[in-house]
């Protein structure tokens, strides 16, 4: 038996975020991560996504490289150069994370957890007590419940095809499904997109949600709205066939699939503790990330509240730091979260939708500000990808409470304007703030 003052089970973000913190603090802490060390993000989410993402923006300047008067020879993608690159960078990112947690001296076993009971963690024969564990194991894909589904890939098998699909059917309309059609369509191949409703992010504000679905079909991809995947079929000569109820038949090279994800709460011993799940099958915490159980916690995508990376970290940090730095007050605000969806072009937003914030503050209360323009690096060309920004303004002071982007550069625009609304800034704050010219971003605080 071994004794530690904190167990982390899963080292992905969230369980690293907050290991590494609690190291820092001096707790003596063990992770345990039963396969690659970074989980979902750095293995088989963020980071491939984020390079095949820069390959299709590279190839998306490309294109209007003439008009600068640069001619480039475009020999096509290279998947499998592109692809080996892409682990080997994963493989350099692995040895970061190792030499974080041994700099805060954070122990770290290869290994599958099963709760025991409280404090009482097992691997392998080996038990390991704690008056504190944490629980981040994460999700994994949901499955469309259909026949063939074995045939299709999800975002994991995604980033382990051989080569480029070059028709390829992605069922889904969230994140995932529209970085992959983005990136895949401008990296040469065909992409028919199946929508379970009329458009792409259709929990987004409308002007995104629109913004995306219609540039989307103006650049060739084939959506296919409110579609009903039937069933998919393996083909003798390697293809595979979608069917939909509607009676289309699309051949095609690969199917994928992301219709959402499922927490790991399965096969670890959740039922040795006093772990409650929510209604939707995720664990249920507090805002202190305190489970139904004493001295067990959750925090990331096991717990179903903005699954994404940063707030995973941040969760994980705040409860190492009220946990072993006697911050009694430290938790994550889930408000005012910022998030990028790697469109091309690119998709940010923070705070809340236009619809949301008039069924949270009544429609008078709303003042909106729209803005559509040609980004000035289209500026040269006859066929502009145009931006389009909002703002959603709330009472007489106009405090703005939600901000949205549509456009090229909106990934690294958003942060700051992150800050500025966290902190409660209003309109006139923006109108009193000097621009930075020429860019897209001064948009945001030339508004009328
Ligand atoms: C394709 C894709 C793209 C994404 N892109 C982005 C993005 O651009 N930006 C962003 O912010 N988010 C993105 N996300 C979401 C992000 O990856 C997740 O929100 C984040 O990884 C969640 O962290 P986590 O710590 O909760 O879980 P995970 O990172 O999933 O880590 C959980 C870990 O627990 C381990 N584990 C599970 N059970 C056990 C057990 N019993 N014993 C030991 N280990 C166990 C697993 O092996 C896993 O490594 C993306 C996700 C996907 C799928
Ligand atoms: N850039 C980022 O930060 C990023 C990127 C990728 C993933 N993620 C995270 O990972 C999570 C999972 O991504 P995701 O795209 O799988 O889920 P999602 O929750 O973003 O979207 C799932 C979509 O699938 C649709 N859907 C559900 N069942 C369907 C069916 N049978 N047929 C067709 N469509 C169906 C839903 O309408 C929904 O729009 C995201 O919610 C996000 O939090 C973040």
């Amino acid at each position: 038996m071994e004794t530690y003052d904190y167990i982390v089970i899963g080292g992905g973000s969230g369980g690293i975020g907050s290991a590494n913190r609690a190291g820092l603090h001096g707790a003596k802490v063990l992770v345990i991560e039963a396969d690659a060390i970074g989980g979902t993000c750095v293995n088989r989410g963020c980071v491939p996504k984020k390079i095949m993402w820069q390959a299709a923006q590279i190839s998306h300047e490309f294109d209007f490289a003439g008009d600068y008067g640069l001619n480039f020879k475009d020999e096509g993608l290279d998947w499998q150069k592109l692809t080996k690159n892409r682990e080997a960078y994963i493989k350099l990112m692995h040895t970061y994370y190792d030499r974080g947690l041994a700099s805060n001296d954070v122990t770290q076993i290869h290994g599958y957890a099963t709760i025991m009971g409280p404090e009482q963690v097992k691997v392998g024969d080996t038990i390991y007590t704690a008056p504190h564990i944490l629980i981040a194991t994460g999700a994994k894909p949901a499955v469309p419940a259909i026949p063939g589904i074995e045939y299709a890939q999800d975002s994991t098998g995604f980033f382990e095809l051989a080569s480029q699909p070059k028709r390829v059917a992605i069922i889904g309309s969230g994140y995932i499904a529209t970085e992959m059609a983005g990136m895949l369509q401008q990296l040469g191949s065909q992409v028919d997109l199946f929508l379970k409703y009329e458009q792409l992010l259709p929990k987004f504000d409308a002007m995104l949600s629109q913004a995306v679905t219609t540039h989307y079909q103006e650049q060739g991809i084939r959506i296919h709205q409110s579609a009903h995947e039937e069933r998919i079929v393996k083909e003798a000569d390697g293809t595979v066939t979608l069917w939909t109820a509607e009676g289309g038949r699309h051949n095609v090279d690969a199917v994928v699939y992301a219709v959402g994800r499922v927490p790991n709460v399965t096969g670890f011993g959740l039922e040795n503790v006093d772990v409650q799940l929510d209604e939707h099958g995720f664990i249920k915490v507090d805002q202190f990330q305190n489970t139904t159980a004493p001295g067990i916690y959750a925090v990331g995508d096991v717990t179903g509240n903005h699954l994404l990376t940063p707030v995973a970290i941040a969760a994980g940090r705040r409860l190492s730091n009220r946990l072993f730095a006697g911050e009694s007050n430290s938790y994550l605000d889930y408000t005012n979260i910022p998030t990028i969806v790697f469109a091309l072009p690119t998709i940010g937003t923070v705070g809340l939708t236009e619809q949301e914030a008039m069924a949270q503050y009544g429609d008078d209360a709303v003042t909106i500000y729209y803005n559509k323009f040609t980004p000035m690096f289209y500026g040269l060309s006859a066929n502009p990808v145009k931006s389009q920004i909002k703002l959603v303004c709330v009472g007489p002071e106009q405090k703005i409470v939600g901000l949205h982007g549509f456009g090229i550069d909106m990934a690294e625009m958003l942060q700051g304007f992150a800050v500025a609304i966290k902190m409660g800034a209003t309109k006139a704050d923006f109108d009193s703030t000097v621009a930075l010219h020429p860019t897209s971003a001064e948009e945001f605080v030339t508004m009328k």
